[in-house]
């Protein structure tokens, strides 16, 4: 388990590049800095910063492949989590972010052309408006409950698309309150920055590194 912000530092600079580093620590900055004119994120996780958002989005990158060549689409990205966190780390991928909230798509601009990210694409519009393409991954933090969730993502969807979705503690009761042919398409992966926080993935998701302690 991810206990500190050194720890959740070290562990993210395991899976990028120095570059990447440089744009998180800039993403930080100004975020703690936006933070003071719209509610991104609780102010007492300003001090944790690398621990409850930076680690948290950036252990979804150890479920796919490191050369993920489709479209990875973040649904309810809000303040940028994990959506602008995986463009970060992997510029060269196209993500898609989607985010109804006005000031929340502004400052999602904002950071983007900031950090560089040329293959980030904004949708600031409801998920049920955008026109549905094919993704790859799909992830989303704190977007839905699971039906709704899954029912928004479906036109999103394919057989080769990989869900990964940070619920929380409510993962297990969630995943088992489904239908039982959705509940064998995942399973729930304990999170890395949270002891009592759990990843909904799907069946194809990679399984994460052993040496984190898991
Ligand atoms: C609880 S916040 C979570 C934000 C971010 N994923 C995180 O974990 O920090 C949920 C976000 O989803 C956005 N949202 C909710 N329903 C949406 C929809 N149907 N289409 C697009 N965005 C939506 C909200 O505006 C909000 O910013």
């Amino acid at each position: 388990m991810i206990g500190t912000e050194s720890e959740s530092h070290d562990y993210v600079a395991g899976l990028c590049d120095e570059e990447a580093m440089e744009r998180l620590d800039t993403l930080c900055a100004e975020l703690v800095e936006e933070n003071t004119r719209q509610n991104l994120i609780s102010k007492p996780s300003e001090q944790n910063i690398w621990q409850r958002h930076i680690a948290d989005s950036a252990q979804l990158l150890e479920y796919v492949p490191r050369e993920t060549f489709g479209v990875w689409l973040d649904l309810g990205t809000g303040a940028g989590f994990p959506g602008i966190v995986i463009a970060a780390m992997r510029p060269q991928m196209p993500v898609v972010l989607v985010e109804s909230r006005a000031k929340r798509v502004d400052w999602l601009g904002r950071i983007s052309a900031k950090l560089g990210l040329s293959k980030c694409r904004i949708e600031g519009q409801r998920l049920e408006l955008v026109e549905p393409f094919e993704a790859r991954v799909i992830s989303a933090r704190a977007f839905a409950p699971l039906p709704k969730l899954l029912r928004l993502s479906a036109p999103f969807s394919t057989k080769a698309t990989t869900y990964l979705l940070p619920k929380g503690r409510s993962a297990a009761q969630e995943l088992q309150e489904m239908p039982k042919a959705t509940r064998r398409m995942f399973h729930v992966e304990q999170s890395l920055t949270d002891e009592d926080a759990g990843i909904i993935v799907s069946a194809n998701a990679l399984k994460p590194r052993q040496e984190t302690g898991r």
